[in-house]
């Protein structure tokens, strides 16, 4: 009797998430998200800007509109990136758990990889809601960023990679105060974000 073909399903899209405020986008995200996609095979990456960054309340955060522009002006070059109103369009405080369950609704064919910078995994055990849930639902990638620790401790076991980026110690917070200090921000954050700030007149009174 010759071999058993072994049924194979059909490939499954692998798909990266990357969320964050974005307030501004700049270019470490941009590498994270790049650098991810290449290890990981990913088809592409959707970059998702909160609604209402709940543990962003006390701060002075800018209008959804504003961060979700910039993010498409940031995104629009590469063929691979693309940016969801999800978060945005809820309402709400956003919950990295609601963003994955709409995801997965929306392409139940897919694989996701939640993309999270090392400041971000450290807080998911002990801060983010649902945590038990998340894991089920994506993949979970910690990337380098500089001035925090890469580790995986206490994360479910085969829920969590790490990996090493471009280091590049670029933060919004620190693109919003040169801005209000009238410092540039060209080469930190994409041109066409330089240009958005300035004809919005973001981050001016901080
Ligand atoms: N330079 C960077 N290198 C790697 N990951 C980053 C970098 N900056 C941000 N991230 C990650 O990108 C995601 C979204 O980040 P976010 O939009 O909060 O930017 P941020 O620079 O941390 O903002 P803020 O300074 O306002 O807190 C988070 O998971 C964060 O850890
Ligand atoms: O789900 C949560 O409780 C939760 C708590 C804090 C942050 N997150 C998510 O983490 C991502 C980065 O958040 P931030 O606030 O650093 O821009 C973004 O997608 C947030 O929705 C999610």
């Amino acid at each position: 009797m010759g071999e058993q073909e072994v049924p194979t399903g059909p490939v499954k899209r692998r798909i990266g998430v990357m969320g964050g405020t974005f307030d501004p986008i700049h270019h470490g995200h941009l590498v994270a998200a790049s650098e991810v996609a290449s290890q990981f095979h990913l088809d592409e990456v959707v970059f998702v800007p909160t609604g209402q960054p709940w543990q962003k309340s006390h701060k002075n955060v800018s209008a959804p509109e504003d961060r979700y522009l910039m993010t498409v002006i940031a995104t629009a070059s590469n063929p691979q990136f693309s940016v969801s109103r999800i978060d945005i369009d809820r309402g709400g405080a956003t919950y990295t758990v609601d963003t994955l369950r709409d995801l997965r609704a929306l392409n139940s064919d897919a694989d996701l990889f939640f993309i999270t910078g090392a400041d971000a995994l450290s807080q998911i055990l002990t801060t983010w809601r649902d945590v038990d849930e998340l894991f089920s639902l994506a993949h979970f990638i910690g990337v380098t960023r500089p001035g925090h620790i890469l580790t995986d401790d206490g994360l479910p076991e085969g829920g969590v990679s790490l990996v090493e980026v471009p280091a590049l110690a670029i933060s919004s917070t620190d693109c919003r105060a040169r801005v209000a200090q009238g410092d540039p921000v060209w080469y930190l954050v994409p041109d066409g974000v330089v240009r958005y700030i300035d004809k919005r007149q973001l981050y001016r009174g901080e």
